[in-house]
């Protein structure tokens, strides 16, 4: 059966199986053969940097850009597949990521670039910590949905 974390699934368009990464929400045609919890299953601590693009249902729904957050998850959504274009068309990814961020995020990280620091298990909220810890260095997540909003993922470290 499957390496831990890995779901098989049908492609509707041809009718073939694929499989899916519940821990970084990516999916790919070859079999796996490692856990989905990648690389960093056996890290202790990862540094990532993040885009956090909150909504009316966030935990906490105000940030240092805005006192009232009312946009919904949908137009978060929207927003951040808009950065995800934009970083994907950059000549230096990383450092759009950065420009985006610092401009953007609604987390105090922003004004690092997103640069939350190093960070051990248990530490970040669960699908957080998940999509961080099946990163590669220099790697970036797929939209990750917490309880503070979206988010999409860069692993620096
Ligand atoms: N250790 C570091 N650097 N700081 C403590 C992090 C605490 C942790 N935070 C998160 O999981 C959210 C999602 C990933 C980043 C993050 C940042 C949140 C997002 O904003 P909020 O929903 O809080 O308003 N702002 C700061 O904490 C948690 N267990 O709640």
């Amino acid at each position: 059966d499957l390496p831990s974390g890995w779901e098989k699934r049908m492609s509707r368009t041809n009718n073939t199986p694929y499989y899916f990464n519940t821990a970084t929400g990516r999916s790919q045609w070859e079999r796996p053969t490692s856990s989905a919890f990648g690389k960093g299953s056996n890290l202790t601590e990862v540094r990532c940097a993040h885009i956090l693009v909150k909504h009316s249902g966030s935990r906490n729904p105000s940030s240092w850009r805005s006192d009232h957050i009312t946009r919904s998850k949908e137009d978060a959504i929207n927003i951040l597949n808009g950065y995800i274009e934009q970083i994907k068309a950059s000549a230096n990814p990383y450092k759009e990521f950065q420009t985006i961020a610092k401009e953007f995020s609604d987390c105090s990280s922003a004004k690092r670039g997103g640069d939350l620091g190093l960070f051990g298990r248990r530490k970040m909220q669960k699908p957080f910590e998940d999509a961080s810890f099946a990163l590669d260095v220099g790697e970036m997540s797929p939209i990750v949905d917490t309880d503070s909003g979206v988010h999409i993922i860069w692993r620096i470290e």
